[in-house]
């Protein structure tokens, strides 16, 4: 099969079910280096079904999702993920540091002051430094989200999937993380989920609508239906 040259991530007729149901339908759809992917669609319609499965976290019923680098297959990308339901049990006693600190741990070549550095920086840059103690447990909502943001980020990956980073978050740290992506989008690929895509839509140089299928439109039909008119 022919690629583009820039392609990293490709979905080749991938379906999903889940017993008869079906979620995700015949998906095709080619992710380039430097794309800003921003997904929307109507609940249930499987956004985060279609994330999972790019993240290889999730097997399709059919079809397959393939990385490249500079046009080899390889087995795998770095690809910092912020879920959209977080799995962390806000039970667990690790602090705001050391969940950030978690997204180094797949870095095996980096120093410890470099790595005291980033983390710092990270805390910082998300807002977070008067609570860079607390157990996971005390945040709020919003607290965690940034926590959980950082922790995606910190590694500086060549993917950013972030699946509704707006969720808990306030308007006026909304403003800010409007500033941080855009920053990060420079030179990193982002797949972006959200139903709020009114900035969004914007930076993304790609919006597609999931509804079991996907397609692929416009900006400004983004934000305005959740289908889309077919090119
Ligand atoms: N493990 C599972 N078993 C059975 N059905 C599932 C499972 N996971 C997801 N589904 C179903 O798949 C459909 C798509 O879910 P998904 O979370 O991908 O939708 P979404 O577009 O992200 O929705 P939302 O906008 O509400 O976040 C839903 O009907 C959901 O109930």
């Amino acid at each position: 099969m022919q690629y583009p040259d820039n392609s990293i991530i490709t979905l080749d007729h991938v379906w999903k079910r889940y017993d008869n149901k079906v979620i995700l339908k015949d998906v095709n759809l080619d992710i380039h280096k430097g794309d800003f992917v921003a997904v929307t669609g109507p609940n249930g319609g499987g956004k985060t079904t279609l994330l999972r499965i790019i993240l290889h976290l999730l097997k399709p019923t059919q079809g397959r999702v393939t990385y490249r680098r500079d046009n080899v297959e390889v087995k795998k990308l770095p690809i910092g993920y912020l879920p959209q339901k977080n799995l962390i049990d806000s039970r667990f006693p690790i602090t705001v540091r050391e969940t950030i600190a978690s997204g180094l741990l797949a870095e095996k070549n980096i120093q410890r002051d470099e790595c005291d550095k980033r983390i710092s920086d990270t805390i910082s840059l998300m807002g977070l430094d008067a609570h860079s103690d607390a157990s996971i447990g005390d945040l709020s909502g919003g607290q965690l989200q940034r926590t959980l943001l950082g922790r995606a980020l910190i590694s500086n990956p060549e993917v950013l999937v972030l699946d509704e980073p707006l969720s808990y978050i306030d308007k006026a740290f909304e403003h800010h993380l409007y500033d941080i992506i855009a920053d990060i989008a420079r030179n990193t690929t982002i797949i972006l989920v959200s139903h709020e895509m009114s900035t969004i839509s914007g930076m993304a140089n790609r919006h597609i609508i999931v509804d079991h299928s996907i397609h692929e439109c416009h900006a400004s039909h983004h934000y305005v239906h959740s289908t889309c008119d077919e090119a």
